[in-house]
């Protein structure tokens, strides 16, 4: 037995400049804004949840923690163990942290990597309707809020961890040229994309070290118009196109990636595949995507 999580909760980022995460959030990718308890604090939603994504003040740019989803108390408590027996050192959120996430009960702990990770459950969703100012309708639900790419030291370390203490599925792997991330030419590395729930993945990992401990967030909308609509927001707003629209090969998104003040990338996609654990064999895709994705910006 391993943790049970059910899907991707939230996101929490450190800001050295607000006024631009507010900015890029609201008008590039669409997303709404909503309240929270702290006042210097940015919350931001997409769905009935208070907040998915939020943005903190502080003196780097960078990822501070995901936010992994049980069922319940049972389910954490469930989790509390599982870290205990396989050596995870945790802590237990403060009051003000879970007033702050408006969660019901957390634990934080650290991968192997120093990626931080946090285990909760009963978040607040909200009784008004979001209203997303370009009328982007986000994909979430059983599915969670998207999927992320963290960077790890040692591949095989983070496919055990994952897979083994923290009870994610393996469902792609695709290799890499070794030099690609700064290894002995000859050499091969693996980006391993794992899931637990029916989006294809909610978690993957590349062999690279990272200042923004993030390579990406994923976010998906419903249709590809709200696909097209940010990409002229992003062309409007001046914002950098990290790869130029595309399909993925592994899980069929036709996404387009844009750098973030954070200094991680957002990948915004639609129609991305679902999986069913008791049919889904786990595969390996040997490219990155069918057509488009050009990393090189498209210049
Ligand atoms: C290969 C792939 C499949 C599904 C995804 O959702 C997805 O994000 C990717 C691309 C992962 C990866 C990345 O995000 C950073 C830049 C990378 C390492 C590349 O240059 C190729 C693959 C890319
Ligand atoms: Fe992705």
């Amino acid at each position: 037995m391993s943790i049970d999580i059910r899907s991707m909760g939230y996101v929490r980022v450190a800001s050295t400049d607000l006024d631009q995460w507010r900015h890029f959030a609201t008008k590039v990718l669409g997303l709404a804004e909503g309240r929270g308890p702290h006042p210097d604090h940015l919350y931001f939603r997409i769905d009935a949840v208070s907040a998915r994504l939020v943005v903190v003040p502080a003196d780097v740019d960078q990822l501070a923690c995901t936010g992994w989803e049980v069922a319940d108390h049972q389910a954490l408590q469930a989790g509390r163990e599982h870290l205990k027996e396989a050596g995870v050192a945790y802590e237990e959120g403060s009051a003000e942290e879970l007033d702050e996430r408006r969660v019901q009960e957390l634990v934080r702990f650290e991968d192997p990597f120093g990626n931080v990770f946090e285990l909760f459950h009963g978040i607040t969703y909200e009784s008004r309707p979001v209203v997303t100012p370009y009328g982007a309708r986000f994909v979430t639900g059983d599915q969670g809020m998207g999927h992320i790419v963290v960077p790890v030291d040692d591949d095989v370390e983070a496919l055990r961890f994952y897979s083994e203490v923290l009870g994610f599925r393996l469902r792609d792997s695709m290799s890499m040229p070794g030099e690609f991330v700064g290894r002995e030419p000859g050499s091969k590395v693996w980006l391993r994309f794992l899931g637990v729930n029916p989006r294809h993945h909610s978690l993957a990992f590349l062999p690279m070290p990272n200042p923004a401990r993030c390579v990406h967030i994923m976010l998906e909308v419903e249709e590809l118009d709200d696909v097209g609509r940010a990409l002229e927001r992003v062309r409007k707003h001046g914002a950098p196109l990290s790869a130029t629209l595309g399909r993925h090969m592994n899980d069929e998104m036709v996404s387009f990636y844009v750098r973030s003040p954070g200094g991680f990338d957002i990948e915004y996609g639609t129609d991305g595949l679902q999986v069913d654990d008791a049919r889904w064999v786990a595969r390996e895709s040997t490219a990155v995507s069918y057509w488009g994705h050009d990393f090189s910006g498209g210049q």
